[in-house]
């Protein structure tokens, strides 16, 4: 299995340039199964995840283009079913469900099991799907979804979801009147997904806010779209150039929903400069300690909360983290204890007593952006820092240790 291996110490400096998004690209994709006709996509990112999901989408019978950074896919045929042994590898995989029911009528999806950082049941997509008309039933741990044809309707969601709403908002592109969507999620994704779904004909108001509201159409065509850029790899890289004392320039970054991490950075005593699409970042002090409560957009994104956390192991007092979005979100707390890291958690809250170092050791990844925390706490470590199990990274960050790497990061991956 692999392993990254660091040694701490370096101030990243130098510039990045930011890849796209992994959670727009993943629905983007999926989207393509509500047309016959060709979607291209550029600016999408090398991750495993979008290797497992152009796989499904080929394992039911769509053709797939793939080139650095571009892929073309044409869903003529389908068979409508994601198998267990791709959706256990990723949950977004409960994305083609929506579009598979309102394009063909008949949809198998495995149903998504819980995953390290929380139960994560998808009783919303199926909720809002039956208020569409579908008739929903759970088969041999599949999710079947039937409908002769899917009606608008109007879906009120009581817990904010980003997929969930991905997913209606895909599946009434295809329904007969109007849908509203109550109680959306806002995430910049979502409005990704709409941009693509307006490219290809969709009728959809209101995304970016808490009521989306899509008027059906007969049928939808191909398009071209660039996926937009990654803001929690954007953060990721912030906070390890602030952890590190560092000072670097992201190029193409998603400037416009960062406001949450450029403003506990700045808390934190980083300078950040905003230029057009380049954000600098600069160092010059030990971080202060920062509170942070994790919530669905515009608040801070649950996705930054670990890497956050790292770098208030290091920091100049006592900080409260409180993660509000998954009830199992601190697994890199245990690890990040080992390398030196005081940590108390109580409930949903973790308390961080800054230390002025850390020392590296060998850590275990148990998720994707626990994974990225333990990378960061190992920039700062003193000593080499193993990082085992970074098949977890390789789902959301493309090249990671090369990328870091050219900012001076001392880090290798070893077999
Ligand atoms: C591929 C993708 O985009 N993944 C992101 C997406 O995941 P995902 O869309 O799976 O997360 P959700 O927004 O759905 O989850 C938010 C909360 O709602 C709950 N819930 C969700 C659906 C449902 O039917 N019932 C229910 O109770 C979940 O358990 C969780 O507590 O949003 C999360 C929250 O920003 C991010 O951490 C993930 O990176
Ligand atoms: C939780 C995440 O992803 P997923 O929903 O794909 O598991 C994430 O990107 O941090």
């Amino acid at each position: 299995m692999q392993k990254l291996s660091i040694h701490g110490g370096v101030p990243l400096s130098g510039e990045v340039r930011v890849a796209g998004a992994k959670n727009a690209a993943l629905p983007i994709l999926t989207a393509s199964l509500l047309t016959a006709e060709p979607l291209r996509l550029w600016n999408v990112p090398e991750l495993n995840d979008v290797h497992t999901m152009v796989a499904l989408l080929k394992r039911m019978g769509v053709a797939a283009n793939v080139s650095p950074g571009a892929v073309e896919l044409e869903a003529k045929t389908v068979e409508p079913y994601a198998p267990y042994d791709l959706v256990k590898t990723m949950r977004a995989s409960i994305l083609t469900l929506g579009p598979l029911v309102a394009r063909f009528g008949d949809a198998k999806v495995s149903l998504p099991g819980g995953c390290a950082i929380g139960e994560r049941p998808v009783d919303l997509h199926i909720k809002g799907l039956e208020a569409m008309g579908a008739t929903v039933a759970i088969e041999e741990g599949n999710i079947h979804a039937t409908a002769k044809k899917l009606k608008g309707a109007r879906i009120y969601m009581d817990t904010v979801t980003v997929t969930g709403t991905e997913n209606l908002m895909m599946a009434a592109c295809l329904a007969e009147g109007e849908t509203v969507l109550e109680n959306s999620a806002r995430e910049p994704e979502v409005v990704d997904l709409a941009h693509c779904l307006l490219a290809m004909g969709a009728k959809i108001t209101g995304h970016g806010t808490d009521v989306i509201r899509i008027v059906g159409v007969p049928a939808l065509h191909g398009a071209t779209h660039a996926i937009m850029a990654d803001r929690i790899e954007a953060g990721t890289f912030l906070a390890a150039a602030a952890a590190t004392r560092g000072n670097i320039t992201l190029t193409s970054a998603p400037v416009a929903s960062l406001d949450p991490v450029f403003d506990k950075l700045r808390e934190a005593g980083a300078k950040v400069e905003v230029n057009g699409t380049s954000v600098h970042l600069q160092m010059g002090r030990r971080p202060y300690a920062v509170g942070i409560r994790t919530s669905p957009h515009p608040g801070f994104p649950t996705d930054m909360q670990a890497q956050f956390l790292a770098m208030n192991t290091v920091a100049d007092g006592t900080s409260v983290v409180t993660e509000t979005i998954f009830e199992n979100r601190f697994m890199h707390v245990q690890e990040l204890r080992r390398l030196g890291a005081r940590i108390d958690i109580e409930g949903n809250t973790a308390i961080v007593r800054g230390n002025d170092r850390l020392t590296g050791t060998t850590v275990m990844a148990t998720d994707l952006r626990a994974s990225a925390s333990l990378v960061i706490a190992g920039l700062m470590a003193e000593g080499e820092t193993i990082v085992d199990r970074i098949y977890h990274l390789d789902r959301g960050y493309e090249r990671l240790e090369t990328r870091l790497g050219a900012l001076g990061a001392r880090i290798k991956r070893i077999a």
